[in-house]
């Protein structure tokens, strides 16, 4: 089967998924065809991938590891989440992490990597999601071509779409490869740090504080 993404009105901003998830033969069909034109672009680059041993199966290894995993975010659906009663109307500060954050910088294709934090105000008489969905979460968006600034807020959104607490905030500190590994080469230790903050979680003063030093204090804990 070929691929034609234009034809198929499949083309889509790098950090957006596509209407549906893709099936197995849509898969492989994109697998084989992006492997053709990485055939391409290592001969444009003077690659011998047919006799070279270390490159010769590097195309559709790497055609392969686009779609399934680097960019498997955008074809797959969101995590399944499940929902508990909120038995005890439990409504105060949660805050999860460090959670890991493996993802590719949409200007370079270089990695970014990281922690994401998560706060969370449950609603009295709403649901409470399992701890695990976060975590599951932040690995779906982070599988796509992102900069920070936009993954956070799509982290952010999702969960409040989906468990509608009273507040949400959504934290990421990470290296970019792209900074550290080429171009300006800075200090492996830099970091790009942002938060964002959703309904009564970005109205008091308190909370963001009270959210802030939980983050410094698992972050501490995480490197002991
Ligand atoms: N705001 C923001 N910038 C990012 C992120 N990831 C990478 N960048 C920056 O985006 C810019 C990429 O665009 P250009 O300035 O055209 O890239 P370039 O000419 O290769 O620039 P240098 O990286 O400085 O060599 C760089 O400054 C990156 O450091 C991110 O998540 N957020």
């Amino acid at each position: 089967m070929n691929f034609h993404p234009r034809e198929m009105n499949l083309s889509r901003l790098c950090n957006e998924a596509l209407d549906e998830p893709i099936g197995d033969a849509e898969r492989s069909a994109m697998i084989a065809d992006a492997s053709k034109k990485l055939e391409e672009l290592f001969d444009i680059l003077r690659i011998d991938h047919q006799n070279d041993h270390n490159t010769r199966d590097t195309p559709r290894r790497v055609a392969k590891m686009y779609v399934e995993e680097i960019l498997q975010g955008r074809y797959t659906a969101p995590p399944r989440i499940t929902e508990f009663e909120n038995v005890h109307a439990y409504d105060q500060l949660i805050v999860t992490g460090p959670i890991e954050l493996r993802s590719m910088c949409a200007h370079h294709l270089m990695p970014i990597y990281g922690y994401a934090y998560i706060g969370i105000l449950p609603a009295a008489d709403g649901k409470i999601i399992g701890l695990s969905k976060y975590d599951r979460i932040v690995e779906h968006f982070a599988s796509r071509l992102q900069i920070q600034e936009e993954l956070v807020k799509q982290i952010g959104d999702y969960i409040v779409d989906m468990t509608k607490p009273r507040g949400l905030a959504v934290r990421i500190s990470a290296v970019h490869m792209c900074k550290t590994q080429r171009g300006v080469r800075s200090s492996r230790r830099s970091r790009m740090v942002n938060t964002c903050f959703w309904g009564d979680l970005g109205a008091s003063g308190e909370l963001k504080s009270e959210f802030l030093n939980e983050c410094i204090a698992l972050d501490r804990a995480g490197s002991e």
